[in-house]
């Protein structure tokens, strides 16, 4: 356990490390209010016990007759407020500390769980099509949750809490060891007997719980994302059961761990009833039965008690979640490790100056292997593509277009061969320049729950959009007709991932967006294969005029799309096998034939 939290504290940024050490002070400095404000009762219980003191010399006597009360009485009084001052003072300081560890706790969890947030978002394309995306909003939202709540906060309360122990405890050494050490060791043993006890079996329910959170998450995004299937299937059922049974083990687990964590309580508390009637027949015993002697050392001992027992059960109530939730820690630590000194912000999209393209772009011998997959996607493959020109990309299903157009797009980089712009090969350094002119329309646009406005200006904070621009691409993508039609026009909303649009109308605001970008390369990848026949036409009408100095490139099923290219080429696992205008394929590629239903 002290190794993952030496983890966690080294996944802290330095920021965060000096904040925790000035809070540390402030916990050192609230355990010594607590310690003065128990030691405080002992002079009053003193004086209860026996006030024959405040004739005497010492030093009781003398803050008497120099506090210049008029009555025994009245003095005691003046004390009971003095303690109450102290122990208000004490209190105070408690409720301050432990708001801001509470504060700070939170911090750290909202930080980390946006550090993840945005490494996830930074991750290259392999990363996220090898993954499952509810794995990682299970890890951004509930794991770093655990982490916060079930880590990190009840760490801060252990700390503050070990050190108000440990000062108590040294306190009362000093008063008293015998009766001191004689405590300590019996709450100590008690706690770590039950801890030991317990301690697997938190560990085995934190692993459960991980397990179960993250099926939910699986089942909420494959439920909700497949909501038609699953109600013209009638298959909710499936679903519902398998999530049923994982809250119920979310549930059992996180109130068991609960439940271990805050029993022990009442067994401690008889424990420590038993030890104030030993303490009492000791006092007695040791001190002849003197009650003015044993009043103010009983008094110390039952305050310092007072507080300790709730901070003993802390510390164990802590250090049991935070044992039970480590699973959770673990589901993230390597990603938070990954994601240390990860570049807070990229440079914003206009930050780059678009690569320019003058002759062409060359894709030459490139070869990529997915990995897991025992084919390779491309063999070898090379084609170019003319800066200006309209370039169709063909071929059956799983042939590698897709793969080709995330190599121009930069998404991925061959594994050998080079994708070439003009003479320049595409890097590392020049990809964010590259990417910046191109625009990518796919086959499934994925719409944000905003206004067209917003959804063609994707990303774009609200305030920067360009609305002249965006209307410009509107009307270029045959949008404009539907958005007059709409109640708030370009400001209607369309609902989750454009639920109220129809497939034709979600592609055309795919369409506008890449009009947006003004890029001068565009692809489309199936990106007109959900609009119907004449629709088609006028679009890419619309594109081909807009063309005029864009490089497109497009990739189709339905080959009337590439009739008009300036070049066709026929992609057949992971190779060109033929390229040409539609009219030469057609004549002499019976597969294009075949597939043009020619
Ligand atoms: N993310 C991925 N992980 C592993 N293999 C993949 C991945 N994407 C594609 N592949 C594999 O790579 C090969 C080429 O796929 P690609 O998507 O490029 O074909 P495609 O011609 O675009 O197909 P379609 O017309 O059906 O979209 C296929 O065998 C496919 O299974």
């Amino acid at each position: 356990m002290l190794r993952q939290l030496r983890e966690l504290y080294s996944l802290l940024a330095p920021r965060q490390r000096r904040r925790l050490l000035r809070l540390q002070g402030l916990i050192v400095l609230m355990a010594f209010a607590e310690v003065a404000g128990v030691i405080s009762i002992g002079p009053f219980m003193a004086l209860v016990g026996d006030m024959s003191r405040l004739q005497g010399e010492g030093w009781l006597g003398q803050a008497y007759r120099w506090s210049g009360a008029d009555s025994p009485q009245h003095f005691l009084s003046l004390m009971g407020l003095g303690v109450l001052l102290v122990l208000l003072v004490a209190a105070l300081f408690s409720m301050y500390t432990t708001w801001r560890l509470s504060l700070y706790g939170a911090q750290v969890g909202a930080e980390l769980s946006s550090r993840l947030y945005r490494y996830y978002l930074h991750q290259p394309w392999l990363f996220h099509a090898s993954g499952s995306s509810s794995r990682l909003i299970n890890r951004v939202a509930q794991e770093t949750q655990r982490v916060t709540t079930k880590i990190l906060q009840p760490c801060m309360q252990l700390n503050a809490k070990l050190v108000l122990v440990t000062c108590m405890s040294l306190t009362i050494l000093v008063y008293n060891p015998v009766v001191a050490l004689g405590g300590i060791a019996i709450f100590l043993a008690a706690y770590l007997l039950l801890y030991k006890t317990v301690r697997r079996f938190l560990i085995n329910n934190g692993r459960r719980v991980s397990r179960s959170q993250a099926k939910r998450f699986k089942l909420m995004t494959e439920g909700f994302g497949g909501i038609k299937d699953l109600l013209l299937l009638r298959r909710q059922a499936t679903f519902t059961t398998q999530f049923e049974r994982a809250s119920q083990k979310v549930a059992r687990g996180m109130g068991v761990t609960q439940g271990l964590s805050d029993a022990p309580r009442y067994a401690i508390e008889l424990v420590a009833f038993g030890s104030v009637i030993l303490l009492v027949l000791y006092l007695l015993n040791v001190h002849q039965g003197n009650l003015g002697t044993i009043l103010p050392a009983l008094s110390i001992y039952a305050l310092a008690g007072f507080k300790m027992l709730p901070a003993y059960q802390k510390i164990y109530a802590s250090v049991s979640n935070i044992r039970s939730h480590l699973a959770a820690f673990e589901a993230v630590r390597d990603d938070l490790v990954a994601s240390r000194g990860y570049a807070s912000e990229m440079a914003p999209e206009g930050a780059f100056h678009p690569l320019p393209l003058r002759d062409g772009i060359r894709l030459d011998r490139v070869h990529f292997h997915y990995p897991g997959k025992r084919e390779a996607a491309l063999s070898g493959l090379s084609l170019s593509i003319p800066a200006g020109s309209r370039v169709g990309l063909v071929g059956e299903s799983g042939s590698g277009k897709s793969t080709v157009v995330d190599l121009l797009l930069g998404l991925i980089q061959p594994q050998k061969g080079r994708v070439l712009v003009d003479d320049v090969v595409l890097t590392e350094e020049n990809l964010a320049r590259w990417q910046a002119g191109v625009g990518f329309v796919p086959q499934h646009i994925f719409l944000a729950d905003a206004s067209i406005l917003e959804n063609v200006a994707f990303g774009v904070p609200r305030s920067e959009i360009d609305v002249a621009l965006v209307e410009k691409a509107v009307s270029m993508a045959q949008l404009d007709v539907m958005v007059a039609s709409m109640p708030d026009g370009l400001e209607t909303r369309v609902g989750e991932r454009g639920v109220q649009l129809s497939g034709g109308q979600r592609q055309r605001i795919g369409i506008a967006r890449a009009f947006y970008r003004q890029a001068q390369v565009l692809v489309l990848d199936e990106a007109t294969s959900a609009l119907d026949g004449i629709t088609e036409q006028r679009v890419m009408s619309d594109i081909e005029a807009s063309a005029g100095h864009c490089t497109l490139i497009m990739v189709a099923h339905r080959l009337s799309t590439v009739r008009d290219c300036d070049v066709i080429y026929m992609i057949d696992k992971g190779c060109v096998v033929d390229s040409g205008t539609y009219a030469e394929l057609a004549e002499r590629n019976h597969a294009f034939r075949m597939m043009a239903n020619l």
